[in-house]
């Protein structure tokens, strides 16, 4: 059970102060989502470029901790849009993990739904092609349909397209986010998994670290319920009247502020 009300969180910007004292004898580590966390959400998602101001307080930061990237997108294709080889990038929602040092993880029971992934791709792009606006993104791991540049009257058209699809494969599961539909593989792993995975494999886990996670939607909240307790867990926006984030951060802007003041303070 979420167990915050978005409306009632202290805002992180505000409790700055808070936070740099919770962090305070410990060793902070950073994990950021992309879309609606880094960059403000955009018409199509070539488009959402990291800012200058992003990019040099995650150099700053990504100098004094460790700082790693928790994305739906494709793992290259999240790199690519950050440009710092020093993070570490998990993408398809944590299935592909990648970082310095050799670090390399593929979630195994992921790979065979590869086959499956390609086929629902093939026949979604092709079916998918008639309704103007429909967009389908192939990530390793997952496919995004998306549907934000879909006239209002066709999404129920899109949404049935998709069920159809995901009805042919036992193994794969749908996956929601803005304004997206995704299939997915339909296993016990996500962003949350994912982080809990970096934490033991960089042996961040004991009480002498504190992570801090920022994201904006509700993939990001497996993430968020991982650090409730034992960490600072952000949410950008609202997304839900729940949640398991102790701060949140209205928008991306103030996401930008954040990092800044929190790099400031760490150097
Ligand atoms: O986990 P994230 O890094 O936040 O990725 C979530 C999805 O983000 C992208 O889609 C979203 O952002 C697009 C660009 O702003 C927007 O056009 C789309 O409507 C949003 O859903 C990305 O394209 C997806 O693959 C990610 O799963």
């Amino acid at each position: 059970m979420k167990i915050n009300r978005t409306k009632d969180l202290p805002h992180a910007l505000k409790n700055i102060n808070e936070i740099i004292s919770k962090l305070e004898n410990k060793i902070p580590s950073l994990f950021l989502d992309y879309d609606g966390t880094l960059t403000p959400i955009v018409s199509d998602p070539e488009k959402a470029i990291l800012s200058e101001k992003n990019k040099k307080s995650i150099i700053k930061l990504a100098q004094i901790i460790q700082v790693a990237v928790i994305s739906g997108r494709d793992r290259a294709n999240v790199a690519s849009k950050i440009g710092l080889e020093n993070l570490i990038y998990a993408g398809s929602h944590g299935y592909d993990i990648t970082g310095p040092n050799g670090l390399d993880m593929q979630y195994g029971p992921g790979q065979e739904t590869l086959p499956l992934l390609d086929k629902a791709e093939e026949n979604l792009k092709r079916v998918l092609a008639e309704i103007p606006g429909a967009m389908v993104e192939r990530k390793k791991y997952a496919i995004a349909v998306h549907y934000r540049n879909v006239e209002d009257s066709k999404v129920e058209v899109v949404q049935s397209i998709v069920n159809k699809e995901l009805g042919k494969y036992n193994s794969l599961k749908e996956g929601l986010g803005k304004k997206i539909i995704e299939l997915k593989p339909d296993l016990d792993w996500h962003k949350g998994k994912a982080l809990n995975w970096i934490l033991e494999k960089l042996d961040l886990h004991s009480q002498k670290y504190i992570p801090i996670f920022i994201g904006d939607d509700v993939t990001d909240e497996d993430a968020l319920e991982v650090l409730k307790d034992d960490g600072i867990g952000i949410i950008v926006g609202n997304h839900d009247e729940t949640t398991y984030a102790n701060y949140i951060l209205d928008n991306t802007d103030e996401v930008s502020e954040f990092l800044e003041q929190l790099a400031d303070h760490l150097s």
